[in-house]
């Protein structure tokens, strides 16, 4: 007798941040407290269809007896859309193979990276794969060739967790990854900041006065601006670091250098010409931690949460939209704003001073609170009143806290 669940769970009654755990009979592995603010959809997942299940809403910790509560052969109401509507209908047989409740231990080999599969874009040896090591040390990285690649992959349960660039403290804002966040429905579920020390390589015997070309990824070049213009080189942008570490491997051209990390020269077999050639002696590239579910954002250490929205145009909106985070003191530790792709033009048609066109905006913020903070919801209801968009991207416990 076991506990199954074909497809979707279905429980009744739930409350928002109820608790669902499942143990996959496979593995013996067992599931994240899985926020049922939504419809939660196992069907999406092969790996977990066919696992067993047991829901616990928060408050009473008694799964649902489904050969006790439902009258046999009447099949029970399924509403996808509406999980607070639907019946209850856990199909489990053996009460012995409930799961226990997740423990300390739990959590922290998770949060050692036991067993955690991690996407990055880029070869073995790129930075971002670096960051990923650096929040999960015992995880499995996975390389994909795109960003949007390692979003799909934690879409897909090819991986836990996808770790990507956000921002360089040289370059600013990375926004292919902000607007693929928009783009997805991962949620932000943690953030690294990661020292990037930039190396000249070069074949085994290259000399760095001899480099015609030098190869990188595009931000990396544009770190070592400096350096790449007192050589006069070609510049020659490659899909990641490591990428570039490894055409140079590859191609034998001893004029052809790359900028990438030590661990991509030790990976590949090159040389490293020089060390430390990025413009700015201290460098950091913060990353972003990406999951299909959210976390539980608690209050017991510095959480940070990051939202976008979008407002209607008129006079002091944006100060109005600021205003809502000063009012409660809360401090936000970045703002950026993206033209609105799908409606980049509007038209402000005035009949005295003719028309004008205007970019429509999204803005992304960070809030050093946590959404557990009563201010901090209060301050979202508050701007949801006027936003023409609002959208929770994670809250997450900052990382200087971890
Ligand atoms: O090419 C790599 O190694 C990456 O991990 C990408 C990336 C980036 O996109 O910013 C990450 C860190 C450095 O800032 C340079 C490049």
């Amino acid at each position: 007798m076991d506990l199954r669940v074909n497809g979707t769970i279905w429980v009744s009654p739930i409350k928002p941040y109820s608790k669902v755990c499942l143990l996959d009979l496979e593995s013996g592995r067992r599931g994240f407290g899985f926020n049922l603010m939504s419809n939660c959809d196992f069907e999406k997942s092969h790996k977990w269809q066919c696992c067993c299940a047991a829901v616990f809403a928060q408050r009473d910790m008694t799964p649902v007896d489904e050969e006790k509560s439902s009258t046999p052969g009447v099949e029970p109401s399924r509403t996808t859309d509406n999980f607070q509507e639907t019946k209850s209908t856990i199909f489990h047989r053996d009460l012995s193979l409930l799961p226990k409740p997740l423990s300390a231990a739990d959590l922290s080999s998770l949060d050692n990276g036991i067993k955690v599969r991690v996407a990055y874009q880029g070869l073995p040896g790129a930075y971002s794969e670096a960051a990923a090591l650096k929040a999960y040390p015992k995880c499995e990285t996975v390389p994909c060739d795109q960003f949007e690649d390692a979003f799909k992959a934690v879409e897909l349960w090819l991986v836990d967790k996808a770790v990507l660039p956000i921002e360089n403290s040289l370059g600013g804002s990375i926004h292919r990854n902000y607007d693929l966040l928009l783009r997805h429905r991962l949620h932000i579920v943690g953030e690294v900041q990661l020292a990037v020390n930039h190396c000249l390589l070069g074949l085994p015997g290259a000399k760095k006065n001899e480099l015609k070309r030098v190869s990188s990824h595009p931000q990396a070049l544009a770190q070592c601006e400096m350096m790449l213009s007192k050589l006069g080189v070609v510049r020659v942008s490659a899909e990641d670091t490591a990428g570039a570490a490894q055409m140079v491997a590859l191609s034998g051209m001893r004029d052809t250098g790359a900028i990438a990390s030590a661990r991509a020269a030790e990976i590949y077999g090159l040389d490293i010409l020089a060390d430390k050639i990025q413009d700015e002696k201290d460098n950091i590239t913060h990353f972003l931690i990406l999951a299909r579910e959210p976390i539980i954002p608690g209050t017991d250490r510095p959480y940070k949460t990051s939202i976008v929205f979008s407002l209607e145009e008129g006079p002091g909106v944006l100060f109005k939209a600021l205003a809502v985070f000063a009012l409660r003191e809360i401090n936000l530790s970045k703002i950026d704003s993206r033209p609105l792709k799908n409606r980049p033009l509007r038209v402000v048609d005035d009949s005295n001073k003719g028309s004008a066109k205007y970019f429509d905006y999204i803005f992304y913020v960070d809030l050093e609170a946590s959404m557990a903070e009563p201010r901090v919801q209060y301050a979202l209801g508050h701007l949801q009143e006027f936003a023409r968009f609002l959208r929770v991207l994670g809250c997450y416990p900052m990382e200087s806290a971890l």
